[in-house]
């Protein structure tokens, strides 16, 4: 699929409800973060694969897009990465503590400090710091990572959770030069993946055709088991 269409901030949020309500999709947030993280790591596992970039930093923020980065982080511990997760502000929610138990128990270390030295060990990034409700400008704790994302770029693979973290949702790179590699789009691509150059993906297979009408996206041809399509 060449075009595909694209969904705002707005809209996706709005999507992202109704996809929980019991009238809509009848979802629960946990089974679509799990969907999305399944999807991010489908997406690491097929262009960067563990025989060739086998140490994981998967940077994850305070919301939801920081949340599929907790999932995906556990999935690529059993795709056989040896992941770590750098998470600057925890989140007590049970949803997410939830994950980080998960994470403790396959043995994967979530730290908070020392970024630089993170970044530096890692063969490869999953970035979930900012989703479609990130709103410019950068604030703190996130200056330092988006610093980071910005000069790895240049050097090794960044995947990024839905949106390149820092963008402007709707507007895309305004003030930023940071350009992951690869972007998984979950739902639908937001606009600012129009000004995206890298290998994109669309993941998340939870609209029907019915929702996907009303809402003015596209589903993608998803192959059999797999749960991202390439894109672009
Ligand atoms: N249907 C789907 O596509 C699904 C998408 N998911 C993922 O959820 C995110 C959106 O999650 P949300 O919690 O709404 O927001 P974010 O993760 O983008 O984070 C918002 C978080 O960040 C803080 N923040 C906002 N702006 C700034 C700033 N300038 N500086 C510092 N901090 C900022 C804000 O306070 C919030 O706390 C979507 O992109 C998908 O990745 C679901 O997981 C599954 C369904
Ligand atoms: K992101």
């Amino acid at each position: 699929m060449s075009v595909i269409r694209t969904i705002g901030s707005k809209a996706a949020s709005a999507l992202d409800r109704e996809l929980m309500s019991p009238e809509g999709g009848g979802f629960s947030i946990d089974q679509l973060m799990e969907l999305a993280g399944l999807a991010v790591a489908n997406a690491v596992y097929k262009e960067y694969p563990p025989s060739k970039y086998p140490k994981v930093l998967c940077a994850v923020g305070v919301g939801n897009n920081g949340g599929d980065a907790l999932v995906c982080a556990r999935h690529l511990t059993l795709f056989g990465y040896k992941v770590r997760v750098y998470y600057p502000l925890r989140s007590k929610k049970p949803l997410f503590t939830g994950l980080q138990t998960q994470l403790a128990r396959f043995g994967v270390p979530i730290v908070e400090t020392d970024v630089q030295k993170e970044f530096q060990q890692a063969d490869q990034i999953v970035d979930g710091i900012f989703g479609f409700s990130f709103v410019p400008p950068v604030r703190e704790p996130f200056l330092e990572v988006i610093g980071l994302l910005n000069e790895y770029c240049k050097k090794i693979p960044i995947t990024s959770v839905d949106i390149p973290s820092g963008w402007d949702v709707d507007e895309g790179p305004v003030s930023s030069n940071f350009e992951p590699s690869s972007l998984v789009s979950l739902t639908a691509p937001k606009p600012c993946s129009k000004l995206f150059k890298g290998t994109h993906f669309v993941g998340g297979r939870f609209v029907n055709k019915e929702l996907a009408d009303k809402w003015d996206i596209d589903i993608p041809k998803y192959e059999g088991v797999d749960q991202v399509v390439k894109v672009q």
